[in-house]
């Protein structure tokens, strides 16, 4: 018998489910997992709430928190994040418990969900098991602005979500109410304008709305660029916000979402200087980066970029373009950065003319510039 080259195991996707302390996570995550198509998802949470879950593949990891090497905050990794991912794969690959095709980890109240995507995006072996799938962040329709108000972490648990499920808007009764939930969803939507807002009470929040959020199409397997960056959203929501005073004490207003975008193919050492400027100055700074990339080297076989915070996960490349739009386009969210500044940084690299600015070849050849940055 002929030895057939083994084909790595597909990745399997991961949903993060957030939202702030009593939002309805938990009951959402009880909804979803009575769905048929879920019945063989794997669950990981990290304190369990009044509301119990049956599920027969439910995980529980700690809070605990392992500092890396580095001493940077921001890439803690949750010990027993790691570990439940690895004993849950163990398991199944020894046959221990069915496959699982889907992995749900619904985290607390209070965490930053930043380090938690940072172990699927840098751990070595977890990311060629796994992949994020998408962030689910649940707000809660009557305490929701309130809450944004007052912790910033809601804040940035809104602002990197790809989906928000709004809950409790059956509470909602009077005019004031109404106003106040009509007021929040403006601030969603200029929070993360890429995130389509699902109302859980209408039975909006249902697995085919929520789940498969990553690139793929999940019925044809073919790239969607356009669903996944949602880059026509982020530049209406930008345009409106341009109008808009914005308060550096109110903490959404601290946060932007744009686009950057060229038709020029791009050289890989260009956006790779402009990634590592933007990542290095801005670091913590930098919520959440989406990208599609044409490389000058090979412009039929887009470059994908996905990162959060300074973390990018390895960047993977497409066997062709989806679409006839074949421009390089990134979608950022960005905390205490004015937009201008990178957009500045974007078009000095790419090489457009920028007559009264410095330009990307004032850095890259300047000796004296950052041995990251030179040519
Ligand atoms: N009326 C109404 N109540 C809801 C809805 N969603 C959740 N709740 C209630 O809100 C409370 C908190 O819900 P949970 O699902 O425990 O919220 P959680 O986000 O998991 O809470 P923590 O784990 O404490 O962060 C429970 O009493 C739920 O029954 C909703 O859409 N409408």
């Amino acid at each position: 018998m002929t030895d057939m080259p083994r084909q790595p195991p597909e990745p399997i996707p991961v949903t993060l489910l957030t939202g702030f302390l009593g939002a309805g996570k938990t009951t959402l995550l009880n909804r979803l997992l009575k769905e048929p198509g879920l019945a063989d998802a794997a669950v990981l949470i990290n304190e369990f709430g009044e509301i119990g879950l049956d599920h027969l593949l439910v995980q529980h990891f700690d809070d605990a928190t392992v500092l890396l090497a580095s001493g940077c905050l921001c890439c803690t990794v949750r010990g027993d994040l790691v570990e439940g991912l690895e004993h849950l794969l163990r398991r199944m690959d020894n046959g221990a418990i069915p496959p699982f095709r889907r992995i749900l980890i619904e985290t607390t109240g209070l965490a930053d969900p930043a380090p938690i995507l940072h172990v699927l995006m840098m751990h070595p072996y977890l990311v060629m098991r796994f992949r994020l799938d998408g962030v689910v962040t649940v707000v809660d329709a009557i305490n929701g602005g309130a809450t944004l108000d007052e912790h910033p972490e809601s804040v940035r648990q809104v602002a990197i979500s790809d989906r928000i499920v709004l809950t409790k808007t059956d509470l909602v009764t009077t005019p004031e109410e109404a106003a106040q939930l009509d007021d929040l969803r403006r601030r969603l939507r200029a929070l993360a304008p890429a995130a389509p807002v699902l109302d859980a009470a209408r039975g909006e929040a249902t697995p085919a709305a929520l789940l498969d959020a990553g690139l793929f199409d999940p019925s044809t397997k073919i790239p969607d660029v356009a669903r996944w960056l949602a880059d026509e959203a982020v530049d209406a929501a930008e345009a409106e916000a341009r109008g808009h005073v914005h308060d550096p004490n109110r903490h959404d207003d601290r946060i932007r979402a744009f686009t950057l975008a060229t038709e020029a193919p791009v050289a890989a050492a260009a956006i790779d200087m402009f990634l590592e400027l933007v990542r290095g100055t801005h670091g913590s700074k930098l919520l959440r980066l989406k990208g599609i990339v044409k490389l000058a080297e090979d412009p039929d076989r887009p470059l994908v970029l996905h990162g959060v915070q300074h973390v990018l996960h390895p960047p993977s490349q497409l066997p062709g373009w989806p679409d006839d739009d074949r421009r390089t386009r990134l979608v950022m969210i960005v905390r205490d950065v004015e937009p201008a500044v990178i957009r500045r940084l974007f078009d000095a690299f790419m090489g457009l003319p920028m007559p009264d600015q410095p330009d990307g070849a004032v850095l890259a050849d300047n000796p004296l510039a950052p041995a990251t940055m030179r040519r």
